[in-house]
């Protein structure tokens, strides 16, 4: 069995977690940890009883205590770094699904990782079609060099853009770079944003916010007089879940963290 400890655990995405690695056979939820929620059992959070596991606010001390196989981290930009760290130093596998760390720090947990030799994660999406689109559109690149991304998610997110869009910026510029590096025309903003958020070699990020939204985002590449658009939605945050379990399992077998699901899924 995979002792599995989640943290973040009261929020949108902890919850869901809890629910799946509760429900998973090859699987031992230990522990839930968030900074809200302290003692409340975990039961009714996930639609079932009394399961005699609360919330606790320190994590190292759940991990000293517990000794887990993995964290499952959903905090966000503000925890997700110091959670990271922390689970290394106790030589606990980290499987991050929060996003905002910067390329810098997810540099640090990488080398980290490798010089300690413990597996884990950083996974801006678990979503397997997320990870599709983010393919289909290096494929994409190479014959539509000119791109711009659009992301769409509910109001309550923190973080912009969001870590699957700088992921897929990323990894087109990665494609692109090698092939086809081209500048963009100049151009005026009469309103200061207007044209997005600039990522490295001119690609465009957009992002908006609306109640309604869960998680989506559009690759749009333009040519001569044709668009293509490769597009997802995460309808219910089940869509991540399946996600996560691959990457508990597989991470058991990695001496490093890697970052990104594709990695666990195509190499
Ligand atoms: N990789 C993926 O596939 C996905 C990633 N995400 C990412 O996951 C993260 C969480 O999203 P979501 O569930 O919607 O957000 P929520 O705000 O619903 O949940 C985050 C939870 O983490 C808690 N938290 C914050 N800081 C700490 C800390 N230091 N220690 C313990 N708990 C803490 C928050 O408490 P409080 O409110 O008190 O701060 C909150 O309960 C985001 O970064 C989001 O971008 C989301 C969906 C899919
Ligand atoms: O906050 C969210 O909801 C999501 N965050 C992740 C991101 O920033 O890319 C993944 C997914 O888009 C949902």
């Amino acid at each position: 069995m995979i002792r599995v400890m989640v943290t973040g655990a009261y929020g949108r995405m902890g919850r869901e977690v809890l629910k799946t690695v509760w429900h998973a056979e090859d699987m031992d939820l230990v522990g839930a940890v968030d900074g809200r929620g302290e003692g409340v059992d975990i039961g009714p959070l996930i639609g079932i009883d009394e399961v005699g596991i609360s919330i606790e606010n320190n994590l190292e001390e759940a991990i000293k205590r517990m000794r887990p196989d993995a964290v499952v981290d959903f905090t966000g930009p503000q925890a997700v770094y110091s959670n990271t760290i922390c689970c290394l130093e106790h030589k606990v596998r980290p499987i991050v699904g929060a996003t905002g760390m910067d390329p810098g720090q997810i540099n640090e947990i990488v080398k980290l990782s490798e010089q300690i030799r413990v597996g884990g994660l950083i996974a801006p999406n678990f979503a397997i079609g997320a990870i599709l689109m983010m393919r289909f559109a290096c494929e994409a690149v190479r014959f539509l060099p000119d791109v711009e991304i659009i992301e769409l998610h509910h109001d309550q997110k923190v973080d912009a853009p969001s870590g699957t869009a700088i992921k897929t910026a990323e990894a087109i510029f990665e494609q692109r770079e090698n092939e086809y590096s081209q500048g963009l025309p100049t151009e005026m903003e009469t309103l200061e944003g207007a044209r997005g958020g600039k990522f490295h070699g001119g690609i465009r990020i957009h992002s908006v916010r609306l109640p309604g939204l869960v998680a989506h985002q559009e690759v749009i590449f333009g040519g001569l007089g044709q668009t293509l658009t490769i597009r997802h939605d995460s309808i219910t945050r089940e869509s991540f879940m399946p996600g996560v379990l691959l990457a508990i399992r597989k991470t058991m077998n990695l001496e490093r963290v890697v970052y990104g699901l594709d990695k666990l899924l195509f190499e």
